[in-house]
């Protein structure tokens, strides 16, 4: 397999609307684009801003693959992608994340604990180990996503903007770090914005795009003498990286097209012209076919190069259109085996043990959360419960009775809508990250998080119940009891479902806007029509079907009312709804049982919760 980089043609397109009704046009981001980034050297894409430099990388890293066109020759098995802002699991120390990290990307028995030494050292960051992620500082942090990758010694890196929002020390201490990475042997590449002259010099290979084009690919040390060839001359003591980018972002579209071309898009490079014996120097074009020597390995200075050349790029792609093809039934059978070959290094029951672990130690030591729940739950509570304080058992209270399974609903419903349309959208980063550096599968993450939150969940909600049911003065029967708490934990586990497929598929902003907005249609339909069910028209009936809160309500009634409930207490002359019975038939539900409903809650549990699947499917592997 090969060790570089190397791709041609690649064509990246998005659909974009102006509004919301207008029709959607296609936006070409990358325009036919190619290059190689060589192994054992350190490379930066560059450009001004919105020139294309991240979509660039996501194309060829495989970190987005919609829209994208083109040859690739990559071996992205190994390859790691570590993105601009470093996302790390909270309230984790730096040690305890190294040794996930080894858990879940060493294959087999191994010594964790001298591969973690062995990295931090390497790393410098060996002193801050029993440091949690958000104690450390921007460097660090950049040092610790790189740590964590080194666990499987991948032999590519790409990194999307490194050195943004960092000092420019800092910076060029993470740079020569990337740098000692890429001299161990592999690609380095890494966008960067504008580079002072000290972090620019330390690349060995630039790739400058504008407007989606190529225009400069090669040493830097060869920018001065290319652009001078293209009759632009950079004024001396000027930073070469700056000049280039201004001229890319104020020069016109026919000088970026010329020097494009000038660099067929990124099939040819710029490099140190070796002159054969006799020939006198220069600067010329080439259009040899031999391999290009811009390798420099210790470019100390930018010192523009005296001479230089462009030259044809030879790659292995090139050189495999010469090769005969391979029958499409091999290919077929090529695609066939990487369906069923699990990229990662360990089985998904120790992904989903690891990922378990972690996500209970998360909840166990975030005590501030715990509580705030907690209070939350056991406050809230005794308002429900002194609202209707010891009025369960009035027969004339019929719509408080309602008012009382409809209270406790709402509350579930909104309690855990809320928490995961807020919370979520900031772990989904985190984990497409590591999803896609093949740390575990989207399965066994989903089911660690399912299973993870649920004993918090379930304790909650009998402290809830307990209290609500006990201040209502409900008949102290366990077996009712033990229902009530079952229809809270499910309307509960529903709402949650229905908050992470909103928090799954929007972000913070537009996800608190959707959720209530979502939710609203189904508060009303659960409360419609509780005062006149016989005359609710039979669409309508299909449609409150759709409303898990109204389901919801339907299943706390049926176990308020239901199970042989005792005739109520009636203090006044008549009460027509001491008779439990007549309350479920003025309602309409007299007919239904309570295990249909909850069948039908816990199917609209597991549909929101695969949507919510799916929905991060679509995000991490589009
Ligand atoms: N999914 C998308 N939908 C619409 N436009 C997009 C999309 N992705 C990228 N673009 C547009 O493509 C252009 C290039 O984006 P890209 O993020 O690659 O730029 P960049 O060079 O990395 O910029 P910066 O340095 O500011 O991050 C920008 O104008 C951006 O708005």
């Amino acid at each position: 397999m090969a060790k570089d980089v190397e791709f041609q043609d690649i064509e990246y397109t998005v659909s974009v609307r102006k509004s919301l009704i207008s029709e959607s046009r296609k936006q070409t981001i990358l325009k036919g684009v190619s290059g190689v980034f060589r192994h054992g050297q350190l490379s930066a894409i560059m450009g001004p801003s919105g020139a294309g430099k991240s979509s660039l990388l996501n194309a060829i890293s495989g970190y987005r693959k919609t829209g994208v066109q083109g040859t690739i020759h990559i071996n992205r098995k190994a390859s790691c992608y570590i993105t601009q802002e470093d996302h790390h699991q909270p309230l984790i120390t730096v040690e305890e994340m190294m040794h996930m990290a080894c858990q879940l990307k060493i294959k087999g028995k191994a010594n964790y604990a001298e591969t973690i030494t062995d990295v931090l050292s390497n790393l410098n960051l060996n002193h801050r180990r029993n440091v949690t992620a958000d104690r450390l500082s921007g460097g660090e942090r950049k040092r610790l996503s790189i740590a964590l990758e080194m666990v499987a010694n991948p032999s590519i890196f790409f990194l999307d903007e490194p050195t943004s929002g960092l000092d420019e020390v800092t910076a060029a201490v993470c740079v020569r770090l990337f740098r000692d990475l890429a001299k161990q042997g592999r690609p380095v590449v890494c966008t960067i914005h504008q580079p002072s002259a000290s972090i620019f010099a330390l690349f060995d290979h630039i790739y400058v795009i504008a407007r989606g084009q190529c225009v400069f690919q090669g040493n830097p040390k060869a920018v001065v003498p290319f652009l001078s060839h293209m009759q632009i001359e950079c004024p001396r003591h000027y930073n070469p990286a700056d000049f280039i980018i201004e001229i890319c972002d104020s020069e016109t579209h026919e000088v970026i097209a010329a020097m494009s071309e000038a660099m067929y898009n990124g099939k040819a490079i710029c490099a140190k012209l070796q002159l054969p014996q006799g020939a006198t120097a220069g600067n010329s074009t080439s259009t040899a076919a031999s391999r290009p020597t811009e390798e420099d390995d210790q470019p100390s200075s930018l010192e523009p190069v005296s001479d230089f050349v462009i030259k044809p790029l030879v790659t292995s792609m090139v050189l495999e259109q010469a090769r005969p093809r391979v029958s499409t039934l091999v290919q077929k059978m090529k695609q066939i085996t990487r369906f069923f070959h699990s990229p990662h290094a360990v089985s998904g029951f120790v992904q989903f043990w690891v990922l378990f672990r972690l996500m209970w130690t998360k909840i166990v030591r975030n005590r501030t959360v715990l509580w705030i729940q907690f209070l939350h739950h056991v406050i809230c509570a005794m308002f429900v419960g002194l609202i209707f304080f010891n009025s369960a058992n009035d027969g004339a209270r019929m719509f408080d009775h309602l008012k009382f399974c409809l209270g406790i609903c709402f509350f579930f419903c909104y309690t855990q809508v809320m928490v995961p349309i807020l919370s979520y959208p900031r772990e989904v980063k985190l984990v497409k990250k590591e999803c896609f550096n093949r740390w575990y599968g989207l399965f066994p993450y989903y089911l660690a998080l399912t299973l993870s939150r649920l004993p918090v969940q379930v304790f909650l909600n009998v402290i809830f119940s307990l209290i609500v049911y006990w201040l209502a003065g409900l008949p102290a029967e366990l077996f009712r009891y033990a229902l009530f708490t079952l229809v809270g934990l499910i309307v509960s586990l529903c709402a949650e479902g229905f908050g992470l497929m909103i928090g799954a598929t929007f972000n913070v902003m537009n996800g608190s806007a959707i959720g209530p907005l979502t939710i609203a249609p189904f508060l009303g339909l659960a409360i419609y029509g509780f005062d006149f069910a016989p005359q609710i028209p039979v669409i309508m009936q299909w449609l409150m079907r759709v409303s898990f809160i109204r389901g919801g309500i339907v299943s706390v009634v049926l176990v308020v009312f239901g199970y042989d409930r005792q005739r109520l207490d009636c203090n006044e002359m008549y009460c027509h709804f001491d008779d439990p019975k007549v309350l479920l038939h003025y309602v309409r539900i007299d007919n239904t049982n309570l295990l249909f409903e909850l069948s039908i809650l816990i199917s609209m549990t597991l549909f929101y919760r695969l949507l919510c699947y799916l929905s991060l499917r679509r995000r991490f592997y589009k």
